[in-house]
């Protein structure tokens, strides 16, 4: 157990996924955690999985971490700060310019309350669905504003370096822009294309394969929670949709009109961009660097994956990253490999020697 960079008490306000999952991770550092929420089932749950333990009348928390749903925050945060007139109070909501709005609307002391959001979550809420390692290699804004002491932002990014994940300073206005383009639109993209697909028949959706796979994984996300964020970052989202449209306006023109000089090219610059786009997003450690990806067939049998790792450790082709696929109508696994460029042919051809099925 390596010692933990929070010192004290942590206090612990909704143990749902984000406050179980803080508590996990926290209790395997040694940290005395405390539980509590508005649903006795979800805090003895909490509890019962190892989350901390349940408050009791002389806890003094040192830090507290609200993760209710972001409708709730605001007045929780408010109510800590007033309970527990030393500690910070930090949050872990999905927006952070409504809530402090609205704090500060209410008079509230926010000289201790420093928000945060982890960039870490999961489709399925509650403590059941807790896990230590949620937040591992994941960023954390921490949200600084110019009146906070430097002590006080260290103590919450203290928190998210003991829960494995890398603290960012960002400031309220300019985090919600920038998760309503990387978290929430998407959030709405996939889910619209999901739901074309409830009309769809079961022919059509048994050719469903990685790609629309991609696009939809976050559509089984809460409603209940993400009406909450969408609504607290509303009118960004909208600008960014609005441009969406226009985009897919174009699209819907040019499909139209296809014989039409110009569509062809306004489809292949459509799909370009799209390129340029997604090149853009940091790959492994964070670096642009791009790696070429080798397709392995393998057999559904047990060992094959290990057997496959093994040997490509015996040809000294490191795995940089790793994606599994399965094949609707056969007992077979598509394992999608990343390796550095410099060594695609090799791994092709010595794998191929080795007797592996390489797909395209
Ligand atoms: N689910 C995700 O993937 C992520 C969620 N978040 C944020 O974390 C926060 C919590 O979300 P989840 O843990 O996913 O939700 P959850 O539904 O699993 O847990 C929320 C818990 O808060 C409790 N609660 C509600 N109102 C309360 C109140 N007034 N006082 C005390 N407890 C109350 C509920 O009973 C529930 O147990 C939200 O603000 C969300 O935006 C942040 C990053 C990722
Ligand atoms: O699963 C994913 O890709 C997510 O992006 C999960 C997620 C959901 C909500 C957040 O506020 C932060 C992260």
């Amino acid at each position: 157990m390596t010692e933990a960079r929070v010192g004290g008490t942590v206090r612990i306000v909704g143990s749902g996924l984000l406050g179980a999952s803080v508590g996990l991770g926290l209790r395997a550092h040694g940290v005395d955690v405390v539980v509590t929420d508005a649903s006795r089932t979800a805090a003895r749950l909490a509890v019962e999985y190892g989350a901390g333990r349940p408050p009791a009348e002389t806890d003094a928390p040192a830090l507290i971490v609200v993760a209710v749903p972001p409708d709730a925050i605001a007045e929780v945060v408010a109510a800590e700060l007033a309970a527990f007139p030393d500690a910070i109070v930090t949050d872990v909501a999905s927006v952070k310019s409504a809530p402090l709005a609205e704090l500060a609307a209410s008079g509230a002391d926010l000289s201790r309350y420093v928000g945060s959001h982890p960039l870490a979550g999961r489709e399925r809420g509650g403590p059941i669905s807790a896990r230590a390692d949620l937040f591992l290699g994941r960023p954390w804004v921490v949200c600084t504003r110019s009146e906070l002491g430097r002590a006080r932002v260290s103590a919450v990014e203290a928190l998210a370096l003991d829960l494995g994940a890398i603290p960012v300073e960002m400031d309220a206005a300019v985090h919600d822009e920038s998760v309503a383009l990387v978290s929430h639109t998407p959030q709405l993209v996939s889910t619209l294309m999901a739901r074309r697909l409830g009309g769809a028949t079961d022919a059509a959706l048994g050719l469903a394969g990685g790609g629309v796979r991609d696009v939809t994984r976050i559509a089984s996300s809460d409603p209940a929670l993400w009406v909450q964020i969408l609504s607290a970052n509303a009118a960004t989202v909208a600008s960014i949709l609005r441009a969406y449209r226009g985009d897919l306006d174009e699209v819907i023109g040019a499909l139209e009109n296809i014989d039409e000089p110009g569509s062809r090219r306004s489809l292949a610059e459509t799909l370009a961009g799209g390129n340029a786009g997604v090149a853009r997003l940091p790959g492994k450690h964070g670096q642009d660097r791009r790696f070429a990806s080798v397709v392995v067939l393998i057999d559904d049998r047990p060992g094959q994956l290990g057997r496959l790792f093994a040997e490509l450790g015996e040809l000294g082709v490191n795995i940089e990253d790793f994606r599994m696929e399965h094949s609707p109508g056969a007992q077979i696994g598509i394992a999608e490999l990343a390796v550095v460029p410099e060594v695609l042919a090799r791994t092709v051809e010595d794998l191929t020697a080795r007797g592996w099925r390489i797909a395209g």
